[in-house]
This record gives C-alpha cells, structure tokens and sequence, in this order.
C-alpha cells in the first residue's frame, strides 16, 4: 500500500495497466468464441479494446488469451489500430487464474492495475475512467447498478431469503485496484481454492472496502446468443440518439 501512494504522490496520477480478461471458453454461447463475434460489424474484444484505448488514465494493455488465440487477438489490436502498448499473454483455467497470470506481467511502474471482461464491448470511455479515478483515491473501485428484479436465495428450488433490495447491486466491470493489493489478494484467492466470480470478491476476502461508483445498464456481459442482438439494438438506440 505504501508503495501505491508513493507511486500517486510522484506521478500526480498513478500508472495503469488495464487487464482484459478474454482467456474464456464462451461455453454458454453455445459455438465459437464470442470475442471475435461481430456486433454491427466489430468484433465484441476490439469494441472493448477501442473503448480502453480512449481512456488517458489507462497506460497499457494486457490482454489475457487462449493460448490459440494469442496470435489471432495480436492481430486483432494491429487491425483495430489500438494505440497504446499491447501485451497478450497466455490466460489460465479459471478467469481469476487469468487475472493473476496477466497481473504479474505488469509493468512494474504500475500502481493501478484494472480489470476488464473482453466480453463487455459496449462499455463506456467515462465509465473506465471514473472506476480508475475512484480507485486512485480508495485502493478499489468498481461499477455497480442497482437490481430492478427482486432477487430470491433458494435451495434446491426452495427459497431460503428474500434480501432487502436496496441493498443489491449488480457489479459490472472494469474493476480496478491497488496494484499490490489485487496481486496478493488473488494469489491467496487461487492458492485457498476460493470459487470467485469477480475481482472485488478476492479483495473483500482480504477484509478491504470496496466503493461503487456508478455502473451503465448498457455495459451488458456477452454471455448468450441473445446478447449479440440486444447490443446491437443498444448501438443502434446510441446511433440515433
Ligand atoms: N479462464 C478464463 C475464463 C474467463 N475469462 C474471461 O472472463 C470474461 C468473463 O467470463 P465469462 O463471461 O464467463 O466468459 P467465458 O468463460 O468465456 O464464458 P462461459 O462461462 O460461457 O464459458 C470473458 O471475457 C472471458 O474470456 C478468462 O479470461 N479466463
Ligand atoms: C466479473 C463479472 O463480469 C462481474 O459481473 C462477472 O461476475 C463475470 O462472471 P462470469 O461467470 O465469468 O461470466
């Protein structure tokens, strides 16, 4: 932590290397990896790296891949012509291993390290550079939207709880942390075989305090077929608007 800050005060704002998770199986798409999906033409990983690259708070990249598709998103950021410096490095099993394995490439001037989901194309410029912003400032940050559906914990098809729903966000990414601080928190993650589905998790595990900032509706996750569709209605509402 104390490095962190030092790296703050020096710099006025810290580095950033920016992690994009894309190491991923796309099992629930059903065929084919939807990173290099088209939406209206533009593959869903080079709308996300378009985005990332548009942020000033962000100063490298590191793309996390399938070993096989290493070349294939190389290629990707040459032909979307993504300026700023490009590492593709090989992901692991889980997306938290991914994480970790990209983590440790990064250049050793970073004081941030953010952590975005190839699978997000239509996130915002603004959105990535108020999760760094707030992160500079907290240690970690990530966006967040308010659920509009009551949510039900159940067992075995029988609910169990029906939490508050004032108190329930859903968090979207990127997510962003102190540097040291995602690093230790996800190795202790992976070496206690903690099953996370996000970054925040492995930093709360650490007892740290994670603050929201405000998430996007339309910065969906590309999970399933129908999303393809739903994120093209959605450019096209922004084409129009
Ligand atoms: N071992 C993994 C698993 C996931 N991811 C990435 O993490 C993001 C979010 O994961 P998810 O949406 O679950 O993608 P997949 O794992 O590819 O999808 P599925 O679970 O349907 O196989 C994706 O951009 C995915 O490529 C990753 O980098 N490494
Ligand atoms: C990190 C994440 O996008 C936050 O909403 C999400 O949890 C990833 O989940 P997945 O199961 O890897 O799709």
């Amino acid at each position: 932590m104390k490095s962190f800050f030092k790296k703050f005060r020096d710099a006025q704002r810290p580095f950033c290397t920016m992690i994009v998770a894309a190491a991923g199986a796309s099992s629930r798409m059903g065929g084919g990896n939807k990173l290099f999906m088209p939406i209206d033409g533009i593959p869903v990983l080079a709308r996300t790296l378009l985005a990332i690259d548009q942020v000033s708070h962000v100063d490298e990249i590191l793309i996390a891949a399938r070993e096989e598709d290493i070349l294939t998103v190389s290629d990707l950021c040459k032909t979307f012509g993504i300026s700023k410096p490009v590492k593709v490095v090989r992901g692991g099993a889980s997306r938290e291993e991914s994480v970790y394995l990209a983590a440790l490439e990064a250049d050793s001037q970073a004081g941030l390290i953010a952590v975005q989901d190839g699978d997000r194309p239509l996130v915002t410029p603004e959105l990535i550079a108020e999760v760094v912003r707030k992160a500079a400032v907290t240690a970690a940050a990530a966006p967040a939207v308010a659920v509009k559906d009551t949510i039900k914990v159940a067992q075995e098809g029988v609910v169990v709880d029906t939490p508050r729903r004032e108190t329930l966000y859903a968090v979207q990414t990127p997510q962003a942390f102190d540097a040291d601080l995602l690093r230790a928190a996800l190795q202790s993650a992976l070496q206690s075989g903690a099953e996370l589905t996000d970054d925040c998790s492995a930093v709360e595990r650490m007892g740290k305090q994670v603050f929201l900032t405000e998430g996007d509706p339309e910065n969906l996750k590309i999970t399933t077929p129908v999303d393809l569709t739903i994120a093209e209605a959605i450019l096209q509402e922004r084409e129009e608007s």
